[in-house]
């Protein structure tokens, strides 16, 4: 029997006890072909056993000359160990905006694709202590709040899967050795040493610091208690959300000036979660959109962020309802979920469609009745038989159909807080 060497027993302990809570009955790793994922992906295979199915993805952006032969590397290497590989292709390179996000954006998306169609209920990702440390920093220099200096989260759902990062406690350089004593060999992205990038200037800055006692160890550290914090909040939060927040037929009503009063943190985590509740948006707004957002309220003019219309009720409660043009152009058949998170139940056939009801509204003589304004009925689900309008269940012409709100998403503080 040979001898593990210790590192390799460390890392493997730790991985195991990070992945154990969370096993789900199949497992995917998303393998970059980069030091840090391949160690993940030979870690894995030794801590999960005939139990938990592994199977491995790689992302190809067609954004490096390299990325084929990464792919590769990582197939081959697969191959050789009997895990599942697949190598998914993104073609937006072209799209606009800014690249870099665009194309983290769309790995996660084409990975959850994946795992949905490979019935695999938890990805593991290959982010590192330095990973940590190196964000905090980057963080720092957008003046971020506790949340984004917070480390980042262990286990996280986004697109109906979880994501698991079992290397957070992790140093790359452990992770390095234990590649080379293993004799696998990984990838180097050029781009982690071209300093035009932040992510590499913040590596030398790393290194910098060190001399004052601040390395990538006190920097995860600062990012724990940080993450001790926004946990702490979010749980203020959860507690004074029901005397703050009310649901009106998929819209949150939010009380800003609530007796005795919330600090004005935690009201900034109701108004940002009620608007990730009303457009199932898997970020929170920029800083600066909230700001905004603010300024508009100030005036008492009503306005449009993250997918919501914002309004000020007439009780001097926020109203958050879904923005009309973000669900126009969205139709589905009447018996699936409508803009993630409304169900429709009444007389079905195949050729109803659920849309947002939009200027149709004045079809619906009880509209008034109902209580509700004109933009929460404008985005309100309704149901079409190509252009007859059968049923408007929000705007009082319910014509034997209901509208409720998805279960997983009804309950406001366990969908968002
Ligand atoms: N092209 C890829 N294919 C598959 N997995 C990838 C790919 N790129 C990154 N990953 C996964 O994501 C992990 C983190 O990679 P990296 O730090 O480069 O991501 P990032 O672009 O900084 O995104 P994030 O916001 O998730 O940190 C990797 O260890 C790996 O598990």
């Amino acid at each position: 029997m040979s001898h593990e060497p210790p590192l390799a027993e460390r890392l493997r302990g730790r991985v195991a006890g990070r992945i154990a809570p969370n096993a789900p009955s199949r497992l995917g790793v998303a393998v970059s072909g980069g030091g840090d994922s391949l160690a993940l992906l030979d870690l894995l295979m030794t801590v999960t056993g005939p139990g938990v199915p592994l199977e491995a993805v790689t992302v190809d952006h067609g954004l490096r000359p390299e990325a084929r032969d990464e792919a590769a590397h990582v197939a081959a290497l697969c191959a050789r160990w009997g895990v599942p590989h697949e190598t998914l292709r993104w073609d937006g390179g072209g799209e606009r905006g800014n690249l870099m996000a665009n194309a983290r954006a769309a790995r996660y998306r084409l990975i959850a694709d994946w795992a949905g169609r490979r019935g695999i209920g938890a990805v593991a990702l290959g982010h590192t202590a330095d990973d940590v440390a190196e964000t905090f920093l980057m963080r720092l220099a957008r003046a971020s709040g506790i949340d984004g200096l917070a480390t980042m989260r262990a286990r996280f759902e986004l697109h109906g899967l979880s994501w698991l990062r079992p290397l957070l406690d992790i140093r790359r350089t452990d992770l390095r050795a234990y590649l080379k004593s293993r004799g696998i060999a990984w990838c180097d992205d050029p781009t982690n040493a071209d300093l035009r990038y932040d992510r590499a200037r913040t590596r030398q800055i790393v290194e910098v610091l060190t001399p004052l006692g601040i390395d990538a160890g006190t920097l995860g550290r600062v990012a724990d208690n940080m993450a001790a914090a926004r946990d702490a909040l979010q749980h203020y939060a959860r507690i004074e959300a029901p005397r703050c927040v009310r649901v009106d037929r998929g819209d949150v009503l939010l009380d800003r000036a609530p007796d005795p009063p919330v600090p004005a943190e935690i009201d900034r985590r109701l108004l940002v979660a009620a608007l990730i509740f009303v457009s199932g948006a898997d970020y929170p707004p920029r800083e600066s959109s909230l700001t905004n957002l603010r300024a508009a309220l100030a005036r008492q003019e009503s306005h449009t962020i993250c997918g919501c219309h914002v309004s000020h009720a007439p009780d001097g409660r926020l109203r958050i309802t879904r923005e009309w043009n973000a669900v126009k152009d969205l139709a589905g058949p009447a018996d699936a979920l409508w803009d993630g998170r409304w169900r429709l139940t009444g007389p079905h056939a195949p050729e109803l469609e659920v849309r947002a009801l939009g200027e149709a509204v004045s079809q619906c003589p009880n509209r008034r009745t109902t209580g509700l304004p004109r933009p929460t009925l404008l985005a309100s689900p309704s149901v079409w038989r190509g252009n007859a309008l059968i049923s408007a269940p929000l705007a009082g012409m319910p014509a034997g159909w209901t509208a409720e709100l998805d279960e997983t998403r009804c309950e406001f503080v366990a969908s968002v807080l």
